[in-house]
């Protein structure tokens, strides 16, 4: 199995670098790529960790070096958010570079899982799509938006909010990954029920969840380390899949053939060909049927402005 991290020396990168290195499967490749110069010493620096995980990295223009043989391909490369940013001021710098990074992958990994973490998501997913469009390889089940951090935001926020157990705390968040565009479905907890107050009060944090941690770190980046947990969380699942284990379920964004949008965050079935099958997301509440309708135009103008860039 190899994984190639794509934005490898940034605060994602490397966190999400050190998970893998200590918990991928032995006999693993983690490949490590960012065009920062210290890219080479994040892997030589990993390398003395005593784990069966063999770990290179590669600086400089050209990511091909660190995609050959890729089975699974994350991208986090990119720029983040600074207070007072919505996700989409990231669009003008981050577009340019996720459209480049997906033509290598399109020539020299074309049949590898890639999960775009790089924001805007709603629209660099639909990038990448266009790009291996192009370039005549695109497998729809192989392409991912990472959504992961809005679920185990959602996770720790309930299990707060309630007093539970937080391993039994398990949901959909559905849609995409922007304000309005995330919608937790909180009416499918098992064995709590909220009131209106708290539904609406939970929604509204977990949307503004990564607005949280921007302020909180005022100037000085977004969530890195929960994202490095959620892209791990997630990159685990991608090879579990791949390693033909059975029930595997994430929720993701996906051109999974949605009737709300061409690329929608729903729950889907992971295999050794990446999305096995489309799962329904269940019944939902009237406020979350609201909420749904609701987001469909934003989630659907961040996905034409993808469309239109590569086009
Ligand atoms: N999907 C999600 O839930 C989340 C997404 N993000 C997004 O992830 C991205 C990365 O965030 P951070 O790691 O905090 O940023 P960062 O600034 O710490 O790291 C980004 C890295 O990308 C590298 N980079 C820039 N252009 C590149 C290129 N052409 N090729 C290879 N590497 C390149 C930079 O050198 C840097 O090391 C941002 O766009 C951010 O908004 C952040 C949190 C959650
Ligand atoms: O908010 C941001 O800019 C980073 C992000 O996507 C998140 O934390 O959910």
């Amino acid at each position: 199995m190899k994984v190639a991290v794509l934005g490898a020396a940034g605060g994602i990168g490397q966190a999400l670098a050190l998970l893998l290195k200590t918990q991928l499967p032995a006999g693993s490749k983690l490949s490590l790529y960012d065009i920062a110069p210290v890219t080479p010493g994040v892997a030589v620096d990993l390398s003395h960790i005593p784990t069966a995980v063999e770990v290179k990295g590669f600086a400089g223009e050209d990511p091909t070096p660190a995609l050959e043989g890729a089975d699974v391909v994350l991208i986090s490369a990119g720029v983040a958010r600074k207070p007072g940013m919505d996700r989409s001021d990231l669009f003008n710098i981050n577009a340019g570079i996720v459209r480049n990074l997906i033509e290598k992958v399109a020539v020299v990994c074309p049949k590898a899982l890639v999960g775009v973490i790089t924001n805007p998501v709603n629209t660099t997913v639909a990038i990448a799509a266009e790009v291996l469009k192009k370039a005549g390889v695109y497998d729809k089940n192989r392409l991912f938006g990472v959504t992961t951090l809005d679920v185990i935001r959602s996770e720790t926020f309930i299990a707060e909010a309630k007093g539970l157990n937080v391993e039994d705390v398990k949901l959909n968040v559905i849609g995409g990954h922007s304000g309005v565009t995330i919608l937790p479905l909180l009416s499918q907890i098992e064995g709590v029920t909220f009131s209106d107050e708290e539904v609406a009060s939970l929604t509204h944090r977990i949307q503004n969840a990564g607005t949280e941690v921007v302020e909180a770190k005022a100037g000085g980046g977004s969530a890195t380390l929960s994202m490095g947990q959620a892209a791990f969380r997630f990159c685990m699942s991608l090879v579990r899949g791949l390693q033909g284990e059975a029930n595997v379920v994430e929720c993701a964004y996906v051109d999974g053939g949605s009737e709300h949008a061409e690329f929608f965050a729903q729950p889907v079935l992971l295999g050794k060909n990446g999305v096995e099958k489309v799962l329904p997301y269940g019944e939902i509440s009237e406020f979350e049927t609201n909420a749904r309708d609701g987001m469909l135009d934003t989630l659907k103008g961040d996905i034409q402005l993808g469309i239109d860039f590569v086009k």
